[in-house]
């Protein structure tokens, strides 16, 4: 007799990528990224059927919004074409189209399809799924709701709002969420001998899932830096060769099933992770500030590319020197944290690399017309720079307007006066017409692991 399946519960966290945005799409660079303590959770539980009723389905919920429900019926295709998933109405207002989520449904295919390959004559039990973020993902305040039976409210907050009326803080929800989905279905279905959590392999695993999966509900952009963090926390990043994905069937077609174990478990992956290469130095941390204002990325990706392929002699020596530049900072960040004391006069360097590399920054954003540091961002990351206790900043991943991410003494004062200076930061019109608004401190740091299985007890009240 099969053994009962038990509830299973994974959580992943955010990122922010400090050095190596734009470079790190081409496998020659890399990019120093640093995993964020905010983390999107996934519970995966059995669904109590009465004797004699057999359905088979499997129920998506994201309770801290409204109508964040996603009923699916999945089945095994002929011609090793995998499992498909179709959403079920749920017999609510909303129709299917208008409450699809992309990322939901890719990640539950693959993820189904490649159990199914490792579990072929076994049927796949319906199950119940909870999504569960923290606060920093999202710029709605949320509401505590209190347990019942229990004066402690949950860790989880109400955002009394739909989801796409949800402002995301850029952190990365749908790399959190594909990977951390991926992982509950994998540790619900899969035996321990079969997937381990805990193993290197068991996150290669992962990892490998999850960007296939999160690549093609993207559209295969991006360079998967948000993944491998989600997966291995704080890490240098290597991408893997765009080709690896490019071979794979679409979903449903001939020969997905056994195309998506090779490439899952096999070694086409050229990706370089180095966990090692990666330090806070105990006496600094992180402190990300959200700008009320956003950028598009896959726009600037696009520009700044055809910009390079156009110009290549003089994008090859900026980017020459801006790699090097992110390669020295990491190694004075792992340097200082060696060190068994650090004082603010020690912090020369690091602030010194960071001046260079953003006049690196601004350079490639003239010549590729692309506003990465636009002048609205350098006053700002001026002015924190000039606080005490900060040992400077730069605009994070894409660049653009809509966040900075600040090197600070890991002091609570220095974070306040940060707080407290930037309520009264007047931001000025540039003349560009856009005018960044109101600059908020998020309430998150920097944290070193990735994915990983929880305890349910932090789901009671959910
Ligand atoms: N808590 C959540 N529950 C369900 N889906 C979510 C949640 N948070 C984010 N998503 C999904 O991720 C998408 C946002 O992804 P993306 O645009 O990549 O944002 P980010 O910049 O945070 O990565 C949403 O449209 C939604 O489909
Ligand atoms: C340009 C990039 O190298 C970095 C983008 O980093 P962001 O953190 O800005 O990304 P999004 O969360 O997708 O908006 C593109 C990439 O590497 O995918």
């Amino acid at each position: 007799m099969e053994t009962p399946l038990k509830p299973t519960a994974a959580s992943c966290p955010a990122k922010v990528l400090v050095a190596g945005g734009y470079l790190v799409l081409d496998r020659g660079y890399n990019a120093l990224v640093f995993s964020l303590d905010a983390r999107i959770h996934t519970v995966v539980e059995p669904v109590q059927v009465k004797a004699g009723v057999d359905i088979s389905g499997i129920v998506v919920r994201s309770p801290q919004f409204h109508d964040a429900i996603w009923e699916y019926g999945y089945r095994s295709q002929a011609e090793d074409a995998g499992i498909s998933v179709t959403q079920l109405s749920v017999g609510h207002e909303q129709s299917i189209s208008a409450s699809k989520n992309p990322f939901i449904e890719t990640a539950l295919t693959y993820a189904l399809t490649y159990i199914w390959t490792l579990l072929p004559n076994q049927r796949i039990a319906s199950s119940s799924i909870r999504i569960l973020a923290d606060q920093a993902y999202y710029s709605n305040p949320g509401e505590p709701r209190p347990l019942n039976n229990s004066t402690e409210p949950s860790h989880f907050l109400d955002f009394n709002v739909s989801l796409k009326d949800a402002h995301k803080t850029g952190l990365g929800s749908s790399a959190a969420l594909v990977t951390s989905f991926t992982a509950a279905l994998l540790g619900f279905y899969l035996p321990s001998e079969k997937w381990d959590i805990t193993t290197p392999n068991g996150l290669r695993v992962l990892h490998n899932l999850a960007q296939a999966s999160h690549s093609h509900a993207q559209g295969k952009v991006g360079s998967g830096f948000d993944i491998a963090s989600a997966v291995y926390g704080s890490c240098l990043y290597t991408r893997f060769s765009p080709s690896v994905l490019s071979a794979l069937p679409a979903p449903g077609t001939r020969s997905f099933a056994r195309a998506l174990q090779h490439l899952v478990d096999g070694d086409a992956w050229d990706t370089h992770i180095q966990k090692a290469a990666v330090k806070m130095p105990a006496a600094l941390r992180l402190v990300m500030c959200d700008v009320d204002c956003g950028s598009q990325t896959p726009g600037m990706v696009r520009k700044v590319l055809a910009w390079r392929e156009d110009n290549r002699s003089e994008a090859d020596r900026i980017w020459a020197d801006l790699h090097a530049g992110n390669q020295a900072l990491a190694a004075e960040l792992a340097r200082l944290a060696a060190e068994p004391a650090c004082a603010p006069a020690q912090y020369h360097v690091l602030k010194t690399l960071i001046d260079e590399n953003r006049k690196l920054i601004r350079l490639m954003g003239e010549a590729s017309g692309v506003p990465i540091e636009p002048p609205q961002q350098t006053k700002l990351l001026d002015y924190c720079s000039t606080l005490d206790g900060v040992v400077g900043g730069v605009v994070p991943g894409a660049g653009g307007y809509d966040a900075i991410v600040l090197l600070v003494e890991d002091k609570e004062e220095v974070v306040a006066r940060i707080k407290e200076s930037l309520k009264s930061y007047k931001v000025e019109d540039e003349g560009d017409g856009i005018k960044i608004g109101k600059v908020g401190v998020i309430g998150i740091r920097e944290e070193m692991e990735g994915a990983r299985i929880e305890d349910l007890a932090l789901y009671a009240g959910w």
